[in-house]
């Protein structure tokens, strides 16, 4: 948190994630961040303005009640509503994750414009068109973010397909933890890349008092 903080008050920073802005905004509270939530679905941009994208609404009830039914079934499974997405969680149940992803098709199959993304333990499926490298690249056609040198870190595989976008425009790109990486660097941990960002927020000029 000190080197998100820090970060903040000497740089341009964005939290782009697949949670909702209101739970970034509860994790980092008193801080009001630029922050692509549900994975682009949802962007706050450093002006204060949420921008959305049209979302598929009953295409996505039809699949979150037939999840819903699902998860009844198969207790030790959540379901995480988002705003034009739904997470099914298998983190409690892993012994369930081919059932999970059987679901999953199902449900989604008469929908081709939904989407479906696993990440740890979970499976989302967004109903409407957007990623993480797309949030990225608006964030970078504004300002704070325009004409600067773009720095991504993500430590799941739904940050990997930010890493090119982000490597492409001249970025720097870091993968915490384990896993296959389109990443130029890896963090072994958050310990690790909170030393790295505590250390590079000190390079920067302090602001005037
Ligand atoms: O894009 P991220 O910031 O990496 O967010 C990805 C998902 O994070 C959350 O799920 C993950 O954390 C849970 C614990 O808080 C864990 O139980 C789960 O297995 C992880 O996938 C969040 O709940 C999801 O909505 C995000 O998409």
């Amino acid at each position: 948190m000190n080197a998100i903080a820090s970060l903040a008050k000497t740089s341009a920073l964005a939290i782009v994630t697949g949670r909702r802005i209101d739970d970034i905004d509860r994790f980092l509270s008193p801080l009001e961040l630029p922050v692509a939530g549900v994975h682009g679905l949802e962007r706050r941009s450093a002006d204060g303005v949420i921008h959305g994208v049209p979302i598929n609404e009953e295409a996505l009830k039809d699949v979150s009640e037939q999840l819903s039914q699902f998860v009844i079934r198969n207790p030790g499974l959540i379901l995480e509503p988002k705003r034009g997405s739904i997470a099914l969680h298998f983190r409690q149940r892993p012994d369930l994750a081919d059932e999970c992803v059987a679901q999953v098709a199902t449900s989604t199959a008469p929908y081709p414009d939904l989407h479906v993304l696993p990440g740890k333990m979970v499976l989302e499926v967004k109903a409407g068109s957007a990623s993480k490298g797309a949030a990225i690249r608006a964030f970078m056609q504004e300002a704070p973010f325009a004409g600067k040198q773009p720095f991504f870190v993500g430590d799941d595989v739904t940050d990997e397909e930010a890493f090119p976008i982000v490597r492409q425009s001249g970025g720097v790109t870091v993968r915490i933890g384990e896993g296959a990486t389109a990443a130029m660097y890896r963090a072994s941990g958050p310990e690790e890349l909170s030393e790295w960002l505590t250390a590079l927020a000190q390079t920067f000029p302090k602001p005037e008092a």
